[in-house]
């Protein structure tokens, strides 16, 4: 089970409710596991259940209007994920892909069950609604960052994000649980592949992160953040 045991991670549904809710909420449905590459979610596909995820980190996948990939976010423990087309009656198609980065263990929760647990429990109908607008306030700040002049700060941004979702703590300073390539970071940020390196060889030369291969850890976490937030700069 979810609930109960252990802290969730801040910012999720589970975040948001209360014991013994999390507890109820980790308990419906059944236990379903993906493997690495899977998809969870299929775009277009009916919406007939919920996941809540136990384990792992997912990509909610889109497209953009030129037809490439975007990464609309990132789902890992506590994340509840497919409650749009179960929900709008208008809408009942998923509006986007989920596909599992690592092992993804979730609660499989069929639709009428989780309207039933909504029903019982306004607290988390209102979780799920605060939910949804902090997606909305990601989205709206996406839309205002330019693919081809994308800042420092929305970069570290980003990574900051990556690493509250899928990070760890090391010796060394920060690294994610899940193999981000560069290619996935560029598709996240979003940037081109180009853009993105250029980019990352300045946060490098300034000791945020270091590159091991095709990967990065984040050597500087504060640092990250200040950038993030705008109290420093590397322009
Ligand atoms: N922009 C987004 N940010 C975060 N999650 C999303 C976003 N778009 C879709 N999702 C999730 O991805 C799910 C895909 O299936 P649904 O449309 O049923 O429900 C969707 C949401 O749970």
């Amino acid at each position: 089970m979810v609930g109960g045991t252990k802290q969730p991670r801040p910012g999720t549904l589970l975040d948001l409710l209360d014991e013994p809710l999390r507890g109820e909420l980790g308990n419906l449905g059944i236990s379903t596991r993906f493997a690495r590459g899977e998809r969870l979610i299929h775009v277009g596909d009916p919406g007939e259940w919920v996941m809540l995820v136990t384990s792992g980190v997912a990509q909610v996948v889109g497209e953009d209007a030129n037809g490439a990939t975007v990464i609309l976010d990132i789902a890992a423990a506590g994340d509840l994920i497919g409650e749009a087309a179960v929900l709008d009656p208008d809408h009942p198609q998923r509006m986007a892909s989920v596909v599992a980065m690592s092992t993804v263990v979730v609660r499989r929760i069929p639709a009428p069950e989780f309207r039933a647990f909504l029903d019982k429990h306004s607290e988390a109908a209102i979780g799920l609604l605060v939910i949804a607008n902090r997606r909305m306030r990601i989205a709206q700040h996406q839309r205002t960052v330019t693919q081809t002049r994308v800042s420092f700060q929305h970069i570290a941004e980003r990574l900051d994000y990556l690493l509250d979702t899928c990070g760890y703590r090391t010796q060394h300073g920060w690294a994610f649980t899940v193999p981000w390539t560069r290619e996935d970071l560029a598709d996240f940020i979003p940037t081109g592949r180009t853009t993105l390196i250029t980019k990352l060889t300045r946060f490098e030369d300034h000791g945020i992160i270091a590159r091991a291969r095709k990967f990065i850890t984040v050597t500087d976490r504060a640092r990250l953040t200040a950038v993030a937030q705008g109290r420093t700069t590397l322009e």
